[in-house]
């Protein structure tokens, strides 16, 4: 761990916010090392093979013993687990206690690269849908690649910037608002942040979050849920924020039930519209990275949103698809009946029909990055699976598997040639310890190895 020294200003303020006793505790923890953990993905069955324990407040978090080199994990390129410190996890336990309606619309507005995000999509399963939403564009890229390999199929990734959210306003069952802030719960995982840390910074990030959340506040439908959340520790981004949310919109405080072992320390805010609460994890008391969070719920006589029908779905380049089209391509994708069908060029999405009306309405207002599934092409009637189809939990049957081992696995995952004797020829789906990774294709005399190239992992041992 590089030896960079805490900024003074913080210093000073957490001094005097822990006292000296404990402040000594907080600076010795965020000088070692942190504790790697992973959230296994629900629908993607992986027995544990990691030795380490779980993570109290999320029943799928394990922490780990040692960190494993994830890069050579093929399960963690099948997106079998997403690696997200132990703190993050906390979400899981927040929508549990809420019990938020497994088959509405939640929100991630600043959502790369993805950890909370591929939370939600899990909380949703096959009966809800998610915006995850990020406004910068190399970060939603990177957000898009996780939500395909997270591939529970029920999320819209879009980019815009929360003004873009405007029309929406009383739509969303659950807003979840991780905010960019000063980092200074990061200073453990990653040194350099010290470094970026200046007073003038947290004014900066606090006068975004107040512009950010002038937005997101309206954006909950009556009585729906909104969380707010940082990774720092001062009160201009956290209390305040939540201070300013309660002055600004109908909400009424929420109390998440915690135990006392887990050393969450529940920070009481009082505002003009009564108590609220914030959830503060510490470093030297808890085995993740500094974090807070709040919820709030919007109060009932607030607006609900209902998507508006059109007469005819019409979007600059995702095209409908008509009826003939719809059930030749669910037999020939052997998909669930529910199935709602678009295309874009000549490829095609699955869409939970149950969503049909909510993904075509906010198709009208947002920059659609990725959506449900991308299914492949129909050619001459034969089926050309895409990448994204492999990754989804959507069945793929009629293809033939092809186990590999993980030297193997992790061979087709470079994009290096594979050879396999005696093998069919035709699309055969490599899967390893049973969980799809990509396609390959037997043409005879050649295998074509159809993992994406940008996809590609470098790193040899
Ligand atoms: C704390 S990170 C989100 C982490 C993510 N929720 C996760 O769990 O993986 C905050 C995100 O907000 C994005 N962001 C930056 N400026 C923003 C703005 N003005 N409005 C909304 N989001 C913004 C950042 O690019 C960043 O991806």
């Amino acid at each position: 761990m590089p030896n960079i020294n805490l900024p003074e200003g913080f210093v000073q303020r957490m001094q005097s916010e822990l006292g000296d006793q404990e402040f000594l505790k907080f600076q010795k923890a965020i000088d070692q090392d942190s504790k790697s953990a992973i959230r296994l993905n629900p629908f993607k069955k992986l027995e544990m093979q990691f030795s380490g324990s779980r993570v109290d407040w999320s029943s799928l978090g394990w922490f780990l013993d040692e960190r494993p080199s994830f890069t050579l994990d093929p399960a963690f390129h099948a997106g079998a687990y997403y690696v997200q410190e132990a703190s993050s996890m906390f979400l899981d336990h927040i929508l549990n206690t809420l019990e938020a309606d497994k088959e509405g619309v939640f929100l991630d507005l600043s959502a790369a690269p993805g950890g909370k995000s591929t939370l939600m999509s899990s909380y949703l399963g096959d009966s809800g849908l998610l915006i995850a939403n990020e406004v910068i564009k190399s970060r939603a890229t990177t957000l898009k690649e996780n939500i395909i390999k997270w591939g529970i199929g029920n999320t819209i990734v879009t980019q815009n910037d929360p003004d873009h959210f405007e029309p929406l306003e009383g739509f969303f069952d659950v807003v979840l608002v991780d905010a960019p802030c000063s980092g200074e719960g990061m200073f453990r995982k990653d040194p350099q942040a010290r470094n970026e840390w200046s007073q003038d910074h947290v004014n900066i990030c606090a006068a975004r979050q107040e512009r950010i959340m002038d937005k997101a506040g309206a954006l909950v439908k009556a009585g729906g849920y909104l969380i707010y959340s940082t990774c720092t520790f001062n009160n201009q981004e956290n209390e305040e924020m939540v201070r300013f949310i309660a002055s600004e919109f109908s909400y009424q405080p929420v109390k998440i039930p915690l135990k006392k072992e887990w050393q969450i320390v529940e920070s009481v805010i009082s505002t003009e519209e009564g108590e609220f609460f914030g959830y503060r994890f510490y470093p030297h008391l808890v085995d993740g990275e500094g974090f807070f969070v709040s919820v709030m719920k919007r109060a009932e006589d607030a607006f609900i949103h209902e998507p508006k029908r059109t007469k005819d779905f019409k979007h600059p380049y995702i095209k409908s698809c008509p009826k003939q089209d719809l059930e030749s391509v669910i037999e020939k994708f052997s998909l669930p009946q529910n199935t709602a069908l678009y295309s874009i060029n000549n490829s095609y999405f699955y869409v939970n029909a149950d969503f049909k009306l909510h993904f075509e309405y906010i198709t009208r207002f947002l920059n659609i990055r990725y959506f449900g599934v991308e299914l492949g092409q129909v050619n001459n009637g034969q089926v050309i699976p895409s990448h994204e189809w492999a990754l989804s939990v959507l069945p793929k049957s009629g293809f033939a598997l092809l186990e590999l081992d993980r030297e193997a696995a992790l061979y087709f995952l470079r994009k290096e040639d594979l050879h396999v004797p005696d093998l069919a020829e035709g699309w055969h789906l490599v899967t390893y310890q049973d969980l799809p990774l990509g396609w390959i294709k037997n043409l005879g005399n050649r295998l074509n190895n159809y993992y994406p190239k940008e996809w590609r992992i470098r790193m040899k041992k």
